[in-house]
């Protein structure tokens, strides 16, 4: 069961949960000498990423990557990319050393085996994991109704490509494996609406009706839920 906390605003819940990953990030570091943080697109993260930026982490020994991203150029508006290259690595935190999800040679979508490669230099398991959710419940790019959801959800791989039903872009995802291969996942989701399905999914069911399950339905990885009311 995942622990919850709870919060009026996002702008609190952002603010104290950019604290907890760095004192996690710093933990990491201590013990192993680096520490990894994957993070996902959306707008939830970018305060988050902000107020993370502006912590007194060792960036030196800290590696960052994604969740997951879209399969449009890493200037696009829409790019995972830009997201964390605008909002954590500024300042001290471009010290920080990024790994991106997709590879820049490719102009279309270069298969597996190339973005595998890709994640293949990341020390594993990924300390950290950051996730969203949309209100279908989807998590990364896991999307419910995705032709490619159930090799997402039982895949040992790392990576998939997911064309997702409605949203925009072919992504690349991190898998349920190599999510909940990692030593600790926040799930940050704010507003009565995401609230509900967040209820909704805990309260049992298909992981492929809601698959945010993957995270919540399991006991293997910790997991902490941050809430905002508003
Ligand atoms: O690339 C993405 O779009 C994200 O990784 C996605 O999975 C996101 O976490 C959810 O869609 C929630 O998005 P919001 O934070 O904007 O609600």
């Amino acid at each position: 069961m995942p622990t919850e906390h709870l919060f009026q605003t996002g702008g609190e819940a952002a603010a104290d949960l950019a604290r907890r990953i760095a004192i996690l990030l710093t933990e990491a570091i201590a013990q192993r000498g680096v520490a990894t943080l994957a993070v996902s697109g959306g707008r939830s993260p970018r305060p988050v990423l902000e107020a993370l930026s502006k912590e007194p982490i060792d960036w030196t020994k800290l590696i960052v990557t994604l969740v997951d991203e879209r399969w449009v150029d890493p200037v696009s508006a829409d790019s995972n990319e830009r997201l964390v290259r605008e909002t954590l690595l500024q300042g001290p935190a471009a010290e920080a050393r990024f790994v991106p999800m997709k590879t820049h040679a490719a102009d279309a979508y270069a298969g597996q085996a190339e973005v595998e490669q890709a994640f293949a230099a990341l020390p594993w398991p990924l300390d950290i994991v950051l996730l969203g959710m949309g209100d279908d419940g989807h998590t990364a790019s896991l999307f419910p109704q995705a032709a490619e959801l159930a090799d997402g959800l039982s895949s040992p791989a790392r990576i998939i490509s997911v064309t997702p039903p409605a949203a925009p872009h072919q992504r690349l995802s991190l898998t349920a494996s190599a999510i909940l291969a990692s030593r600790h996942i926040f799930l940050q989701i704010g507003g009565a609406a995401k609230k509900a399905v967040y209820d909704r999914a805990l309260a049992g069911g298909p992981v492929e009706e809601l698959p945010i399950r993957l995270a919540l339905l399991q006991d293997e990885t910790s997991v902490e839920v941050w809430i905002a009311e508003s």
